[in-house]
């Protein structure tokens, strides 16, 4: 858990910062993802051995040249990945935490206590060939955890999941609450939003029917998802809700987000203009 936006603290790709970090997911994906930061975290070790090593000059200048070529390499791959921030939104104990767990770590959590400010998962994944990182905020559902933060959950948010819990009507009749907090934060209409209904493993308290769901829903103009972040089988569809704004993102995205390391070892986040399209989901 932390309070710290990663795009001030990050520093190497692949590294998400919060409770139960990123990963998780399909194998080789992640395997992926670790390469990018393992190839950068060498080339520093590489740089820090040289200095302490090299003792002719002739030396010293070699390995100072083969270390920038592995730092530059390494800056590209690195500059290659792009950025999804994705925030999770909703009641208190709608299941917002085993949500973003069940998608980054593919696990529903034994224990969960009530996210204080926000805590931040990282997931890569692939489509069509490109590695990005779905970065997943999991904002805190009470007002005292949440009031310092608002601001930092919309900003430069790229697409918003609004969550309720099936079995409790209260939750979802909150949610015309949670839209205006979204909308009074200046997020754009083009940002995708979902609606995800939550616990509906637990089919003998189910309070809202799925018909009033699919209405708001298609009202405010969001794909609904139900599913249950508990029930393994429904995996694939808590995974869906993320990838398909993944898909969605890419496909029409115009933020592009690189990580640039800056001399002061700080990472630098710019937006630029791409278009593009073909996505699978
Ligand atoms: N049966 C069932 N219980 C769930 C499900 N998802 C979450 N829970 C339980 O609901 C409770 C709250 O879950 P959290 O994920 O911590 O809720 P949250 O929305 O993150 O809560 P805050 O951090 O306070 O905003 C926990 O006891 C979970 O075990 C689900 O799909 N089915």
């Amino acid at each position: 858990m932390t309070n710290d936006s990663p795009e001030e603290e990050t520093r190497a790709p692949g590294g998400g910062g919060g409770v139960g970090g990123g990963g998780g997911g399909g194998r080789g994906r992640r395997n992926r993802a670790d390469d990018n930061v393992t190839i950068l975290t060498s080339s520093m070790d590489f740089h820090r051995a040289s200095r302490s090593r090299a003792s002719s000059s002739t030396e010293a200048a070699q390995s100072i040249t083969s270390s920038v070529e592995l730092s530059t390499s390494s800056l590209e791959l690195s500059i290659q990945t792009r950025i999804f921030k994705i925030i999770v939104i909703g009641d208190s104990n709608v299941g917002k935490t085993c949500l973003t767990f069940r998608f980054t770590g593919g696990s529903f959590p034994d224990k969960t206590e009530a996210t204080i400010g926000v805590d931040f998962r990282e997931k890569a994944v692939e489509i069509e060939g490109e590695t990005i990182k779905v970065q997943v905020w999991d904002t805190a559902g009470q007002e005292r955890f949440r009031k310092s933060m608002v601001e930092h959950y919309y900003r430069n948010v790229h697409a918003v999941v609004f969550v309720y819990d099936v079995t409790k009507m209260a939750s979802f009749r909150n949610l015309q609450t949670w839209i205006e907090e979204c909308n009074g934060h200046r997020v754009s209409a083009s940002v995708p939003r979902v609606l995800v209904g939550n616990k509906c493993d637990l089919v003998d308290q189910i309070q809202v029917p799925s018909n009033m769901a699919l209405k708001f829903a298609d009202s405010h103009n969001m794909l609904l998802f139900e599913t249950s972040a508990k029930d393994p089988r429904e995996s694939q569809n808590v995974d869906s809700i993320f990838m398909s704004l993944a898909c969605r993102l890419k496909a029409q995205k115009s933020l592009l987000y690189r990580d640039v390391e800056r001399e002061d070892g700080r990472v630098r986040l710019t937006q630029e203009t791409e278009t593009k399209s073909n996505c699978p989901c």
